[in-house]
């Protein structure tokens, strides 16, 4: 497993190595121990969920605020999205700044959101499905959904058509109005 701090240092980019054969491919999708030395963190996965979407389907900017601040480590098994983490964190250098991938069931990669950001992607492909651990469980009461075209944020989506939301996600909220954390 190859991993690639993005610009902000602490979103992290998994390239697992693929052992492919005249069968089809194995790879370790999660390795504690790949990801504890990649990121210096020990965290408890506590929760899994798989969603799958349509073609331009947008889901985000969503985030839960402490004390259920979820870190989320995210790929996709089907198809294609633009991924994105946004630093909601005001005490953070990089506060309001966002870093995106493109994750894929071709290049398998996996990004690691940590607590404290907001998350989100674009789908790419006619449907993609999308799996991903989550290092706290959902808590409504503390989700929260930032506008996915805050102009204070800028996210490039990679995505030049209109993008299809739910009715929460199209009353995101703009980051100057959020709450968010420390
Ligand atoms: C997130 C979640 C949702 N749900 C239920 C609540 C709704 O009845 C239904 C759909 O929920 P929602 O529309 O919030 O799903 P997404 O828009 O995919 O939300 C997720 O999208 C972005 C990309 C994220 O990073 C978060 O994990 C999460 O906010 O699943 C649950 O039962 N458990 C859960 O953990």
């Amino acid at each position: 497993m190859q991993a690639q701090p993005l610009a902000i240092p602490e979103v992290v980019l998994f390239t697992p190595k693929v052992f492919g054969d005249e069968r089809g491919f194995f790879f370790e999708s999660f390795s504690e121990r790949a990801f504890q030395e990649a990121t210096g963190l020990s965290v408890a996965f506590v929760q899994d969920n798989h969603s799958k979407s349509s073609y331009g389907v947008l889901r985000g900017l969503h985030y839960q605020l402490a004390p259920k601040a979820q870190g989320k480590l995210v790929r996709v098994v089907q198809g294609a999205v633009f991924d994105v983490a946004v630093d909601i964190r005001r005490s953070s250098p990089t506060f309001g700044q966002w870093v995106g991938a493109l994750l894929s069931a071709d290049n398998k990669q996996q990004l690691w959101v940590p607590p404290g950001f907001a998350h989100g992607f674009v789908t790419l492909s006619d449907t993609a499905e999308f799996l991903y651990k989550t290092t706290d469980f959902y808590s409504p009461e503390h989700e929260r959904c930032i506008l996915w075209d805050d102009p204070q944020i800028g996210v490039d989506w990679h995505f030049a058509d209109q993008p299809t939301l739910s009715a929460k996600d199209r009353l995101g909220i703009p980051l100057c109005n959020a709450e968010v954390f420390a």
